[in-house]
């Protein structure tokens, strides 16, 4: 051994053990294909108070690529919008690897998700009037500092869009993340109404990329944003796309997809988007759309006025049509959308996006094991009608339909 033997006995007596240091038993709120993540506080200090952790345990053993560039990236960048990595864990005796973050109890898919039910039984919820416009701030700074470091996130969604809870010292403080991939069948079965967070969806990706991009951009981020924006106002995935029932080819065209984008936006014209007939899979477009004249009296002013009520002339609209713009080379940068008025404007964002209202959503569900049970008939049926079918989440909190709303959901 290149350490003599005495001297590797001394630093493996000394090494803190993540067992040791941190309380995870059967506090289990994410499974994926990366790993599995615990909600833990440090067995040091008792007292409750202090904030929880997310302790994430990678995926296999040894230092894996994957391991290697989440570590690598995370421990450079440091940003309040941004997730911060606290602490790597190396245990040298099963080569496994735990990375240690601050802990978010909501993110923007459990919390659309929590208004959209609510709307579907009547109970509003109410919320700051600066809402949305106080999350899509925190986003914009997130991602223009990531951009100034030549970092893309690629793929950006409200699931990855996390918001530190009541008992957080950053109450109200969006983090932006990457949760990676999660496998499906760790959620007891639901009916599929709602599609798990996590499964790939072309939900978000901008139109570049399913017409053949080749390389991800800013700008690629940019209009995931201007998605998010638009689910913010709404509640509702502003492309929303069936699911693939198969596995899905590895092609980057998505006709379905490309579909639902054109029929919410138009068709874009030669003067709309110049580029356009250069993208490798243009031909395929035209074979599949010819001139795009169907789509001709549809436009984003028009679905966001007829669908709900959104004044063309109103800022926050002008905003979100320069992110959703369809040729990647009009879309604002970050630091453009941060100047644009909308965020001038009374009521102006605040750093805490719940401000002083009560958070109604549920805290994050414990994940069983037991719930993984391999032989389960159903899971077998969704399995074989392929892996992008979901199993809704039951993480999912549904407000309680009753009359009488609890006061506070997080005490
Ligand atoms: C392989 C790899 C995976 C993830 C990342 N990554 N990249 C980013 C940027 C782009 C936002 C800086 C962030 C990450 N990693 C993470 O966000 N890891 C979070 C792990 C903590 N998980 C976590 O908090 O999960 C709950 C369910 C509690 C919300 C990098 C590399």
């Amino acid at each position: 051994a290149w350490m003599d033997a005495d001297f590797r006995r001394q630093l493996s007596a000394q090494r803190e053990r993540v067992e040791d240091a941190f309380e995870f038993e059967g506090r289990k709120v994410g499974r994926g294909s990366y790993g599995q993540v615990f909600k833990t506080k440090p067995r040091s200090c008792a007292d409750a108070s202090a904030g929880d952790y997310a302790l994430k345990q990678i995926e296999g053993s040894g230092l894996s690529m994957s391991a290697c560039r989440e570590i690598a990236l995370l421990r450079e960048l440091k940003h309040p919008n941004v997730i911060s990595l606290k602490q790597v864990y190396l245990a040298h005796e099963t080569r496994q690897i735990w990375l240690l973050f601050d802990y978010a109890e909501h993110d923007l898919w459990r919390m659309i998700n929590f208004h959209a039910s609510a709307k579907k039984c009547n109970s509003q919820v109410s919320l700051p009037p600066n809402f949305t416009k106080s999350i899509m701030h925190q986003i914009l700074c997130g991602i223009h500092y990531l951009h100034s470091n030549w970092v893309l996130h690629r793929d950006l969604k409200p699931a990855n869009i996390l918001v530190m809870g009541a008992t957080s010292p950053e109450r109200g403080r969006v983090k932006i993340a990457d949760l990676g991939l999660a496998r499906l069948f760790h959620q007891p079965l639901t009916p599929l109404t709602e599609i798990d967070p996590v499964v790939v969806t072309f939900w978000y990706r901008a139109p570049e990329l399913l017409l053949g991009a080749r390389h991800y951009t800013k700008a690629i981020d940019l209009w995931a944003i201007g998605c998010i924006m638009a689910e913010l106002i709404t509640d509702k995935p502003l492309f929303y796309c069936k699911q693939e029932e198969d596995i899905k080819t590895s092609s980057p065209y998505n006709r379905d997809q490309l579909e639902r984008i054109f029929s919410v936006m138009g068709f874009p014209s030669q003067q709309d988007w110049r580029d356009l007939p250069h993208l490798p899979k243009y031909g395929d477009l035209v074979r599949n759309f010819g001139t795009g004249q169907q789509y001709a009296r549809f436009s984003l002013g028009r679905h966001m006025s007829r669908s709900f009520g959104m004044s063309e002339t109103s800022s926050e609209f002008r905003l979100l049509s320069r992110l959703l713009a369809m040729d990647p080379l009009r879309r604002p940068s970050a630091r453009e959308a941060l100047e644009d008025r909308y965020f001038l404007e009374e009521p102006r964002p605040a750093a805490d996006v719940f401000n002083d209202f009560d958070i109604p959503y549920g805290k994050r569900d414990f994940i069983s094991d037991s719930s993984d049970n391999k032989d389960d008939p159903a899971r077998l049926h969704f399995a074989s009608r392929g892996r992008h079918l979901a199993v809704a989440s039951q993480q999912q909190q549904r407000p309680i339909c009753s009359q009488q709303l609890p006061h506070r959901f997080d005490s």
